[in-house]
């Protein structure tokens, strides 16, 4: 069976990577983009595809969804749409792999009902990197043993939101394994707002953003005389597409949403 993919943020950095994974693989065509330029055109028209891709785009994800009929939306946008991007492609029966990061809490509960009541897949993957998955799993199975750890993750300079999802769901998995207490001095004053970073469960996360800088993250942990440090590098956006592929894949067996890739794993 071919899998009919549609992808939201078909010209952005990850989606055009995605764009030539789809296209390149034999068990998916691309049959449209959502996007809130171009509107009418092709792909075919932008100077960054191939002449010969003739992929419809539109801006109204209902419209897509019945000229088109996708069996997933893969959303790669920014914060401020993928929220109702996912809910909408949810209430019309259509699977979502959802790599854009910045979700509220609250929003991942309400789409995880909404998945539940609808029977339909949905994978949302702060990152699609299984090194980036590794170092998240190693960095849960380090905080047994060294609770004191701080993440610093660092980002290209576009990057809308900090900390990062990455950044986030590592924080969120080391908290399984970790009681929550307060690291450093318990009397420290930050001369300057911001100085120790943001704070999840009393784990600081700090955010680079340069530019030159693809994605990145360390998860420092410190014991009596000595450090541990856990380190990803993505080089490239190719990095994410295996991940990509196999979320294609895999939702198109799911009736829930998923949060995270270490869990399907
Ligand atoms: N899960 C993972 O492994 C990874 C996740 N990401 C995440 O993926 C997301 C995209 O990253 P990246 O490609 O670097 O970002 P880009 O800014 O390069 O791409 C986003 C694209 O989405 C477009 N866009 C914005 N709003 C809409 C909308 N309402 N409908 C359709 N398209 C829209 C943007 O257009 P315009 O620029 O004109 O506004 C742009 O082309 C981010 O949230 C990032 O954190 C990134 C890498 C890996
Ligand atoms: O914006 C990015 O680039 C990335 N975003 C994801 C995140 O916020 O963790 C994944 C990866 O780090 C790249």
């Amino acid at each position: 069976m071919t899998i009919r993919v549609a992808i939201a943020g078909a010209r952005g950095k990850m989606g055009s990577e995605a764009v030539k994974t789809v296209c390149k693989h034999e068990g998916m065509v691309l049959v449209a983009a959502l996007d809130y330029k171009h509107v009418g055109e092709s792909l075919s028209q932008l100077e960054m595809f191939p002449p010969n891709l003739d992929v419809p785009i539109y801006t109204n994800l209902s419209q897509l969804i019945t000229e088109t009929n996708p069996d997933v939306l893969i959303d790669l946008t920014n914060p401020h749409s993928v929220y109702e991007h996912t809910k909408e492609a949810m209430l019309h029966n259509v699977r979502t792999v959802v790599g854009t990061t910045g979700f509220t809490d609250e929003q991942l509960e309400e789409l995880s009902l909404l998945a539940r009541e609808k029977k339909c897949g949905c994978i949302i993957a702060p990152n699609f990197a299984i090194g980036a998955i590794l170092m998240m799993k190693f960095a849960k199975e380090a905080a047994k043993y060294l609770p004191h750890v701080e993440i610093i993750e660092l980002h290209h300079d576009r990057k809308l939101d900090a900390p990062s999802g990455t950044g986030k769901k590592t924080a969120q998995m080391i908290a399984e394994v970790r009681e929550a207490s307060k690291q450093g001095h318990p009397n420290e004053i930050e001369t300057m707002m911001g100085a120790r970073g943001a704070d999840f469960e009393g784990m600081r996360i700090h955010s680079v953003r340069l530019p030159g800088l693809v994605a990145h993250q360390e998860v420092i942990f410190g014991g009596d005389g000595q450090m541990l440090t856990i380190r990803h590098d993505s080089f490239n956006r190719e990095s994410f597409m295996s991940g990509v592929v196999f979320c294609v894949e895999t939702v198109m067996t799911m009736e829930e949403l998923v949060y995270g890739l270490e869990n399907i794993l």
